[in-house]
């Protein structure tokens, strides 16, 4: 089986969660990791996953990008109009393909807003069979690095993926 992660990173957070996560899927997928701005192809993916950064409790837009870049961003400079959500507005259907969504976002009990709701909502209306909720891991600030234990969440979070696909494939082989 084939797992496509695509990831917008700006100061490198969502970046190194994307890398756990494809390192840990490699046991039961042939893994692809690709940077948003080279637009990978879909193709015959039987699983995608998108991570971004949460940017004015949502995924980002050319504006928050720009503000990223004055926060003083070397990482994800160069492309402003370019992140998950732009990739989003140009993939075709993905009817039946396995799907999931995270972001990495501020630890703030009362901010509300998370990239990997807003990714998820468009996966799931462009067809793909989702097989997590949406997932946030989290950072100290704005442009601080994730909290110690994140990577630990990312592991269990992708092993609870790949237990759903292969549950789901075995339940209801392809045709
Ligand atoms: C312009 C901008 C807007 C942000 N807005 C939010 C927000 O609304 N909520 C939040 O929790 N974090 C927000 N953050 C923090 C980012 O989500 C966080 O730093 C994230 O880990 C950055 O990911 P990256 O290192 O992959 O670029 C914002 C960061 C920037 C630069």
């Amino acid at each position: 089986m084939k797992a496509l992660i695509v990831y917008e990173s700006m100061f490198g957070n969502t970046e190194a969660i994307a890398h756990v996560v494809a390192e840990r899927l490699k046991a039961s997928f042939d893994v692809t990791l690709a940077d948003v701005r080279v637009m990978p192809p879909v193709g015959d993916a039987d699983l995608l996953i998108v991570g971004a950064p949460t940017h004015a409790f949502s995924m980002s837009r050319p504006r928050t990008r720009a503000d990223a870049i004055r926060h003083g961003t070397t990482v994800g400079a160069g492309v402003p109009g370019i992140g998950i959500r732009e990739y989003l507005d140009y993939t075709p259907w993905l009817t039946g393909m396995y799907a999931a969504a995270f972001d990495t976002r501020m630890r703030k009990p009362l901010l509300p807003g998370s990239a990997a709701c807003k990714a998820y909502r468009r996966l799931h209306a462009l067809g793909c069979h989702m097989v997590a909720p949406p997932k946030s891991f989290h950072v100290v600030g704005i442009t601080e690095p994730l909290i110690d234990g994140e990577p630990d969440q990312a592991r269990r979070w992708a092993d609870a993926i790949t237990a759903t696909v292969l549950t789901a494939r075995r339940t209801t082989p392809a045709a």
